[in-house]
């Protein structure tokens, strides 16, 4: 029986706004359309057809895909998602925008992305496994530690990192840790890891106030979404000494111009990051975006902040932890008002150095400690933002076509030197 899928009409939008990205970002580098044309696709997208054998013995076929953006600079690097609404356009997208965040904060690495189209909630943890490993098995000639090194994304964990690896090794007949990112410590994890992608934003975040001139002491901040992203910056910044004046979740927001406590409302939050139920006071999300503050976190889901109200936020500084939260008019209207955008791609770029990180580890066979890795963290982002921003300053462009430009010099020079445009 196949799967069944539903359409995700989003998917083709992210593709072409990721495209549209990248080709102004070239035009702005001068770059011939030849370059274009290599890299408003991946060089390699797979589909493959996996029959499972499910434990009340009837078999169903699941789809998956592995995108492969570019190699010019070394091999492809990414994560593989198990949710019901992959397709290839988001895989395809998701890949390209990994080429960005590798290129930069400047790693040896293309962008892949990879996923089954499969629903966690209806498998047990045996046929999981059994989809996690013939996963790999269908993929294993395009994959592998000098090819294309996988990752966690979307509803995948360590456990899962843990038999693709394994059964990547089996069939290699080699241990091969380096193949696989965000590992069980014990399997040539790194320590640190699972933490990164939000420390990294709070890297970038200091780098931000520090070139607007905003002190992060006494700064009023909203933070959309009090999940894990949300909450962990929300206390960060708190503990740093912001005023943290907004938070807000799926049902509603709180606002309080002279602080909320912080403290008390992650002590009341649930596991889904829901807290604002609680409270008779809470407005909508729609109301607290336009509310005073300095600095605005959207950590939540992506569209929040359009065309519609950008113009009444009222923050210097917009650091973007989620996922495509902006729209493109809406970038354009943060540009012409001077407020300063981090875009995601940079803003979420610490995962990927950290995986980075991870395979570097696993090549030396010697491990650093977690101080030791975010100080190495530290010194790459600090290194992206300021290139970001200098490229948005020098070429009067704002920071997400800034980032993309960072993100494509490496591979554009790579390809130039291998003749491939
Ligand atoms: N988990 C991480 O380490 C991490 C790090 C950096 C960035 N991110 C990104 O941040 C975003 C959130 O991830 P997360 O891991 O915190 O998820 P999560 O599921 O832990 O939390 C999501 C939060 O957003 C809230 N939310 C959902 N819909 C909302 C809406 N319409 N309006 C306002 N709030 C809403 C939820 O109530 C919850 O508080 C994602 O885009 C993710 O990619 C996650």
């Amino acid at each position: 029986m196949a799967v069944e899928t539903v359409p995700h009409t989003e998917q083709p939008d992210v593709l072409e706004q990721t495209q549209q990205l990248i080709k102004k970002a070239l035009e702005h580098m001068g770059c011939a359309e030849s370059f274009y044309e290599l890299l408003k696709r991946p060089l390699r997208l797979m589909t493959v057809r996996i029959p499972i054998r499910m434990d009340d013995g009837s078999i169903r076929v699941f789809t998956g895909y592995r995108a492969q953006h570019n190699d010019a600079v070394g091999p492809t690097k990414g994560g593989i998602r198990f949710h019901l609404a992959v397709t290839p356009e988001e895989v395809t997208a998701l890949s390209m925008r990994m080429s960005i965040q590798c290129g930069l904060t400047d790693l040896p690495y293309g962008g892949g992305m990879g996923g089954i189209e499969c629903d966690l909630r209806t498998m047990s943890a045996a046929e999981l496994e059994r989809l996690s490993r013939e996963y790999v098995r269908a993929i294993s000639r395009i994959v592998g530690p000098t090819k294309d090194i996988l990752a966690p994304d979307m509803y995948t964990n360590a456990q899962m990192m843990a038999w693709i690896m394994d059964e990547y090794s089996r069939l290699r007949e080699f241990d091969s840790p380096g193949f696989i990112t965000s590992k069980p410590l014990v399997l040539g994890g790194s320590a640190g890891r699972e933490s990164s992608t939000v420390k990294g934003v709070t890297i970038v975040l200091r780098e931000a106030a520090k070139a607007a001139g905003v002190q992060i002491g006494g700064a009023k901040v909203i933070v959309q979404g009090f999940g894990h992203a949300g909450g962990y910056l929300a206390k960060f910044l708190h503990d740093a000494g912001a005023k943290i004046v907004g938070i807000s979740d799926a049902s509603g927001a709180l606002y309080h111009p002279d602080g909320l406590d912080v403290d008390y409302l992650l002590e009341k939050r649930d596991a889904y990051g829901a807290v604002t139920h609680l409270f008779a006071s809470a407005i909508s999300n729609r109301e607290l975006l336009a509310q005073a503050c300095d600095i605005l976190i959207p950590a939540a889901i992506e569209n929040q902040i359009t065309e519609e109200n950008a113009a009444n936020i009222k923050a210097n500084i917009v650091v973007e932890a989620a996922n495509g939260p902006t729209t493109a008019k809406a970038t354009e209207i943060f540009a012409s008002r001077g407020v300063l955008l981090v875009p995601d791609v940079l803003a979420s770029a610490g995962g990927v150095v950290a995986s980075y990180f991870e395979r570097v580890q696993n090549n030396q066979g010697c491990y650093w400690s977690e101080a030791e890795v975010y100080r190495k963290l530290d010194h790459v982002l600090v290194k992206a933002f300021r290139e970001v921003h200098q490229i948005a300053l020098e070429s009067k462009v704002d920071m997400r076509l800034a980032a993309y430009m960072a993100g494509l010099r490496k591979m554009a020079e790579a390809m130039r030197w291998r003749g491939w445009v």
